[in-house]
């Protein structure tokens, strides 16, 4: 066993063979947990220093926003943008009445901005803080330790932008520490433009040599119990080929988009809510189950076709899901 040494003293989770298996004051495991919905259909990114955009949160359906740092902000502006986010988490605005989860996404650690932008956000308490170019577990692990040196809440999640094919090739071990609620990690978000620029694949409409990585880090997501974020759509004046990005993103199984434009924010929100007919299945699952003859029943047909338990637990989650988008 070791601990974590490099560019962060304050470091001190514990590994074996290179991975962390749990920090000594943290033994939670997230199946032990009471797990809730959080919608995160919708997720814009609002250039923290552009204050027509920043104004603008309020006004939008937006399920979650990313108050973002980096690649949307000149260099020479990172500072004036980072000193406004104690403004900006002092009057959080609120989505139709529900609060809204407000994310930060900073520069990399390694980069001259990285480690005040971290102090910075960390004293805001969002609710989660999106990390850049994350390669491997430990620069997920690094930050999390940093944030509870500085007794940052539990509630402060943090979000990894899969983007490197360093990160493509760890994807399993970092997707595997959303399993100890230690770790923090709650979100993969794909990072398509930095795949694209990293590895000179071609960007075609239909994603053909993005879609191996994104399944593969869909899949991931699921094996750590994190949610899985498709990456933006760069042509934000083209609302059909959003549409139709966004509805192969939902049949991929992701959980939402992320956004740059306001004019997306409906089209997100339809695609990756559960359809008409597919509330209407979950309901005849749920119904029929119900019945007392099927009470101590593993398997039921229903309408012809062969429904099992694990279909009722797919019901539910889905009905959860749609009452708490008010779908
Ligand atoms: C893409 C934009 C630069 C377009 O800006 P603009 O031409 O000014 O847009 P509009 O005039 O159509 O704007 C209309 C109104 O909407 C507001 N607006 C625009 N964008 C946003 C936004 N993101 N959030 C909130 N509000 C927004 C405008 O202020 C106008 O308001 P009003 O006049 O009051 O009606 C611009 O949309 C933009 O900057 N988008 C965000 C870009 C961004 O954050 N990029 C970084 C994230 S993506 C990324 O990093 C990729 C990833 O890492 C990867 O590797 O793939
Ligand atoms: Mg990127």
């Amino acid at each position: 066993m070791r601990r974590i040494g490099g560019g962060f003293p304050q470091a001190r989770a514990v590994f074996v063979q290179g991975w962390r298996l749990a920090s000594p004051d943290h033994t939670r495991h997230r199946s032990d947990m009471t797990e809730t919905y959080r919608p995160r259909r919708s997720v814009l990114y609002v250039p923290a220093s552009n204050d027509k955009a920043l104004a603008k949160i309020a006004q939008l359906a937006c399920d979650a926003v990313i108050i973002d740092l980096e690649d949307a902000v000149a260099p020479a502006d990172k500072i004036a943008a980072r000193e406004k986010l104690a403004g900006i988490f002092a009057n959080r605005p609120d989505a139709n009445g529900r609060r809204r989860e407000m994310v930060v996404r900073v520069n990399a650690l390694s980069s001259e901005w990285g480690t005040d932008d971290l102090a910075a956000v960390a004293k805001a308490e969002p609710d989660g803080i999106l990390l850049p170019k994350v390669h491997t577990p430990r620069d997920v692990l690094e930050v999390g330790d940093v944030l509870d040196d500085n007794s940052a809440p539990d509630s402060v999640k943090l979000w990894a932008m899969i983007e490197t094919p360093k990160a493509m090739l760890n994807i399993g071990a970092i997707a595997e520490l959303g399993r100890d609620p230690a770790s923090r990690l709650d979100c993969f978000i794909a990072g398509t433009n930095d795949l694209i620029k990293d590895t000179g694949v071609l960007a075609t409409p239909d994603r053909a040599y993005l879609l191996p990585w994104l399944m593969q880090m869909l899949l991931a997501a699921r094996a750590g119990g994190i949610d899985m974020l498709d990456g933006v759509f760069n042509e934000f004046r083209d609302p059909d080929a959003f549409a139709r990005e966004c509805t192969q993103a939902a049949a991929m199984g992701f959980d939402g988009k992320t956004l740059i434009h306001p004019s997306q924010v409906e089209a997100a929100n339809r695609a990756f809510a559960p359809s008409a007919q597919a509330l209407a299945e979950a309901r005849a699952v749920k119904d029929a189950f119900a019945l007392a003859q099927n009470s101590g029943k593993g398997v039921i047909a229903l309408n012809g076709r062969m429904v099992e338990r694990l279909h009722l637990a797919q019901a539910e989650k889905l009905l959860a899901k749609a009452a708490a988008i008010g779908a």
